[in-house]
C-alpha cells in the first residue's frame, strides 16, 4: 500500500561535554562533543503533494518557510540527489526554541531526511542518510542517529554511546539570539586555560554514574558566550543556587541546561529561575 501521510519527531539535543582542539583552514572548528538528546521535540507531518513543489508551513510565525529553512533545504537535497520528481508538504510543529543552542533547525532537516525516505521508499541506509545530512550542517549526522553519541571532525564523525542515567533536564533560554558562526567566529583556542575531560564523561557514562557525568559536564564556548551576555552566567548560578546537580551551557548558547536526578528538585530549579528568564522548559533524557 502506497503511504501519503507520515509524521516523524524531531528531538533537541544538548551537549554534555563540548571540546575545541583547533581552528581548520577550512573555517570549521575541529571539535569533541558528547551530544545527547531530550523529549522537548518539533513535530513534523509529510504528505504527498500532486505537483513537483516542497511547501512549508508551521504554526509559528517566526522562522523562514523558504529555502532558508533547514527542513526544506533537506527536502531539496534529497529530491535533487535521487532524482525524486514528486512534491511534499511539510507541516513543522515547532516546540523547540530557535537559534538556542539544541539543534532544532538541524533536527528538522534529520526529520525530513528520515521522513522522506520513508515517503518516497528511497531505502537509504542510515549511514547515506548521516551523509547526506552531513552537508546541511555539523549537528545533522548527529540528529539522524539519535541516541547519544561521541563525536569528532567537525561534529560528523560519530560513535554511538550507551545512554546516560535518566534525570530531568531543566532547559531555560533567555530572550537573546546567539549566533553560532559569530560564537566561533570568537571563539580563541589558545586563550582556554583548561579542557573538560572526555574520558571523564566516558566513564561516568559506562558506569552509569549520575554524580560523576554531573561532574564532568563541560563547554569551552562558553568562554564566548558568559562573557558576552552575563544573563547566561545568571541563570547557571541560579540554577547551582536552587538545587541542580548539574548545569551547562548547550552548544553556542543561549540555553542552559540543569540535570536533576530527584523529581522534588525539579519544581525549585524551576520555580528559582522566576523572574530571571520567562522561557523555562522541563524535559527528560531521551533513553
Ligand atoms: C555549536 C554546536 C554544538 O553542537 O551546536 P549549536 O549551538 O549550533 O546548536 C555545533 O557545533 C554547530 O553545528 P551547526 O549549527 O550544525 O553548525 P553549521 O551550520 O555546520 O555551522 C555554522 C557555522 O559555525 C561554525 N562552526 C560550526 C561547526 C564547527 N565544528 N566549527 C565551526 O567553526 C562555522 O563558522 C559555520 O559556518
Ligand atoms: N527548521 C528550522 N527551525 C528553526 N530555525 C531554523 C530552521 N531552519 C532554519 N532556521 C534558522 O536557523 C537558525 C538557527 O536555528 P536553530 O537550529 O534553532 O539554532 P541552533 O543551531 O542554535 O540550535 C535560526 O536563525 C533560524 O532562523
Amino acid at each position: 500500500m502506497m503511504v501519503s501521510k507520515i509524521y516523524e519527531k524531531a528531538p533537541a539535543k544538548i551537549n554534555l561535554l563540548l571540546d575545541v582542539l583547533r581552528k581548520r583552514e577550512d573555517g570549521f572548528h575541529e571539535v569533541e562533543m558528547i551530544m545527547t538528546m531530550v523529549d522537548l521535540a518539533d513535530r513534523l507531518e509529510m504528505e504527498e503533494l500532486p505537483r513537483d513543489q516542497i511547501l512549508l508551513s508551521s504554526q509559528v510565525g517566526f522562522i523562514p518557510l523558504d529555502e532558508k529553512n533547514l527542513a526544506f533545504q533537506a527536502a531539496k537535497l534529497i529530491k535533487e540527489r535521487y532524482g525524486v520528481r514528486r512534491g511534499v508538504y511539510i507541516h513543522l510543529d515547532k516546540q523547540i526554541p530557535v537559534a538556542a543552542g539544541l539543534a532544532g533547525g538541524s533536527s528538522d532537516a534529520a526529520a525530513t531526511l528520515r521522513g522522506l525516505n520513508r515517503l518516497w521508499n528511497l531505502e537509504l541506509s542510515t549511514d547515506e542518510l548521516e551523509t547526506l545530512g552531513a552537508e546541511l550542517g555539523s549537528d545533522v549526522p548527529f540528529c539522524i542517529r539519535g541516541g547519544t553519541a561521541l563525536a569528532k571532525g567537525r561534529g560528523e564523525k560519530l560513535e554511538s554511546l550507551s545512554p546516560p542515567p535518566q534525570c530531568w533536564v531543566i532547559l531555560a533560554k533567555p530572550p537573546i539570539n546567539v549566533s553560532t558562526a559569530d560564537v566561533y567566529g570568537k571563539f580563541r583556542v589558545n586563550d582556554l586555560k583548561e579542557h573538560p575531560s572526555i574520558p571523564d564523561m566516558l566513564d561516568a557514562l559506562s558506569r552509569q554514574s549520575f554524580s560523576d557525568m554531573c561532574a564532568s559536564l563541560g563547554n569551552v564556548l562558553e568562554s564566548v558566550t558568559l562573557n558576552r551576555y552575563p544573563e547566561v552566567k545568571q541563570i547557571k548560578d541560579c540554577m547551582l543556587k536552587s538545587g541542580a546537580d548539574g548545569v551547562l551551557m548547550s552548544g553556542s548558547g543561549p540555553t542552559v541546561f540543569g540535570l536533576v536526578s530527584k523529581e522534588i528538585k525539579v519544581a525549585r530549579v524551576y520555580n528559582g529561575l522566576r523572574g530571571f528568564c520567562k522561557e523555562v522548559y522541563v524535559a527528560r533524557m531521551l533513553t
